[in-house]
């Protein structure tokens, strides 16, 4: 089915949302409207619709002609396939040993590194994202330095890039969670991908509170790339599950978050081994050499 979208461009935010508000009431009737500020300074707006069928040329130019926007621009848009050419696009990352990459790069993966087949999905976790990244060169760097055959879980798997990264350098089977249960499937048809059945575990938690986890106490290393509020809530079990001498690793915080992020896990036992900032977003590789104050 062919789409067509109608754009136009007008001075000053009310107006233009105003006119993405007529816009619905067109016959027919956008599937969807934006309104976005063009950012060059010229206080112009781009407001559009996305149509399924060819839109009433005539309602939209009655509609520009009355809030004195520039005649709508009318296209079809030509079928393509999105979710295809977003993997096509998607451009192979490389952390350390690892290689991120989708299947139509299979042939490029370099001889010696460690492969993550991950395809763009309703998940977090494709390696672009300066987040995970961080947690793959953290993962890297303690592999490098010697660290062996940890006991690992992956507090908001995602994609499950994480889980697998260990599970492709270290032994024993990693546990993966997440909150959410369409993560979980993606990570699950990821693990199949990557041939890693049995060696990475997946299921839906809300951090650590399943069965697989808590028999699976205590962790050598746990990341948990998720936002500042759900590693601070995190801190105090983190404190109980992560063995004397584990560590965790952390992201999903902003660098001006570090702080918080560091004083709640110095409460719960742990010490700042290594810190990396990648743009706005810092990775902290921690250590838990004490018993928790509390
Ligand atoms: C930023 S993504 C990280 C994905 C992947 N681990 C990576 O590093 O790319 C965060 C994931 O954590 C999950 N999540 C958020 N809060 C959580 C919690 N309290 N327990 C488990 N999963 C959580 C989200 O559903 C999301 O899939």
């Amino acid at each position: 089915m062919a789409t067509y979208t109608a754009l136009t461009t007008l001075r000053g935010r009310e107006p233009a949302e105003a006119l993405g508000e007529a816009l619905e009431e067109l016959d027919p009737a956008p599937t969807g409207v934006g309104v976005f500020e063009i950012e060059d300074d010229s206080g112009l707006w781009e407001v559009g619709g996305y149509f399924d069928a060819p839109p009433d040329e005539i309602g939209l130019a009655l509609l520009a002609a009355s809030w004195g926007a520039a005649d709508f621009a009318v296209s079809e848009v030509p079928d393509t396939d999105w979710v295809d050419k977003v993997r096509r696009e998607l451009t192979p990352v490389e952390a350390g040993r690892f290689f991120v990459y989708g299947s139509h790069d299979a042939d490029k993966v370099p001889e010696g590194a460690e492969p993550l087949l991950i395809e763009a999905a309703m998940a977090f976790g494709t390696g672009h994202h300066g987040t995970t990244l961080g947690c793959l060169r953290a993962l890297d760097r303690l592999a490098t330095a010697g660290v062996e055959g940890q006991r690992v879980a992956d507090i908001g798997c995602g994609t499950a890039v994480l889980a697998m990264a260990a599970a492709r350098i270290w032994p024993n089977p990693v546990l993966a969670s997440d909150i959410d249960a369409v993560a979980v499937e993606v990570a699950e048809a990821n693990v199949r991908a990557n041939d890693l059945e049995g060696r990475v575990i997946c299921v839906e938690a809300t951090g650590f509170d399943h069965p697989r986890l808590a028999e699976a106490v205590p962790f050598d290393l746990v990341f948990a790339n998720i936002l500042l509020a759900p590693l601070v809530a995190l801190a105090p079990d983190m404190g109980r599950v992560v063995a004397t001498g584990g560590r965790a690793i952390l992201s999903g915080i902003l660098t001006r978050q570090a702080d918080e992020t560091v004083a709640a896990y110095r409460d719960a036992g742990f010490e700042v081994e290594h810190r990396e900032e990648i743009g706005d977003w810092v990775t902290l590789t921690l250590r838990r050499d004490a018993e928790a104050s509390s």
